[in-house]
């Protein structure tokens, strides 16, 4: 079953404040009480004030942060009972969720060095067991789509520009199909027709049923999703 009325995420009464120890313990409370469910086929975008927590919330969904409080249910496998609370799993499972149901999409590239672009994209299908040669030309053929010229392939990402960086994580975070996908501002250093690309390829994914949340500043972007705002406002934050 795909359709609006499949949940996929569902965050649950989450809350986090830094803790900042090389600062004499300094806290810096930053949400509570977050709860937030999306569904397959739709796209959500974090909202509010710069400050407000949009990137530390959609961080906390991907387990790069441990909410205080609070859980991140994730649907994992097929049967209709199958969640994990990726906020509590352990490393080995965190990490198998992340390979199979739910991508990442980070505003900033980072890969192994002298590693070729090519397979920097490829390297999440191949993981998922799919053979060398068929996963570079998908990722080949993402990377064409995302107008990264063939002979930039061969070469290491690292001293690429800054679209072109972005572009090669979003063709990363897009090769292998994945239910959930958390992108953090995927167009933002990038010019009006790149941008158009992504949004097609971030649409397509929503209707093949995936659920998307992500972070756009660029109101175009959001509208042309039609993404559904989650705000963040003062009432979240702790004072
Ligand atoms: N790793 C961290 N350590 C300590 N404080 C942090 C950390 N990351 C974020 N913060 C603090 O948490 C608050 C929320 O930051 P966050 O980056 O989530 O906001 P945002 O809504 O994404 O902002 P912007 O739109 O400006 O990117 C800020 O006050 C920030 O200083």
């Amino acid at each position: 079953m795909t359709g609006p009325e499949r949940a996929m995420i569902r965050a649950e009464g989450l809350a986090k404040t830094f803790v900042l120890h090389t600062q004499g313990g300094a806290e810096i409370p930053v949400f509570r009480n977050v709860s937030l469910t999306v569904h397959a086929g739709e796209v959500v975008a974090l909202h509010g004030p710069s400050g407000a927590g949009k990137s530390t919330l959609l961080r906390t969904l991907y387990a790069n942060y441990r909410p205080d409080a609070g859980r991140v249910m994730v649907r994992h496998g097929e049967a209709e009972d199958d969640w994990v609370d990726l906020a509590s799993a352990p490393p080995r499972a965190a990490l198998a969720l992340r390979r199979r149901t739910l991508g990442h999409v980070s505003q900033f590239l980072r890969v192994i060095p002298r590693v070729p672009t090519l397979d920097v994209v490829a390297e999440p299908l191949v993981a998922l067991g799919e053979e060398v040669g068929a996963a570079r030309a998908r990722a080949g053929a993402l990377l064409s789509r995302l107008n990264i010229p063939e002979r930039l392939w061969p070469l290491a990402p690292a001293t690429f520009s800054g679209g072109e960086q972005q572009r090669v994580n979003v063709a990363r975070g897009f090769v292998a199909p994945r239910p959930i996908l958390l992108l953090d501002e995927p167009t933002a250093s990038l010019d009006l027709a790149n941008r158009d690309i992504v949004v097609a390829l971030i649409a397509e994914a929503c209707a093949a049923g995936a659920a998307l949340v992500g972070i756009f500043h660029d109101p175009a972007v959001r509208e042309a999703l039609d993404a559904r705002l989650f705000t963040l406002t003062a009432r979240d934050t702790c004072s």
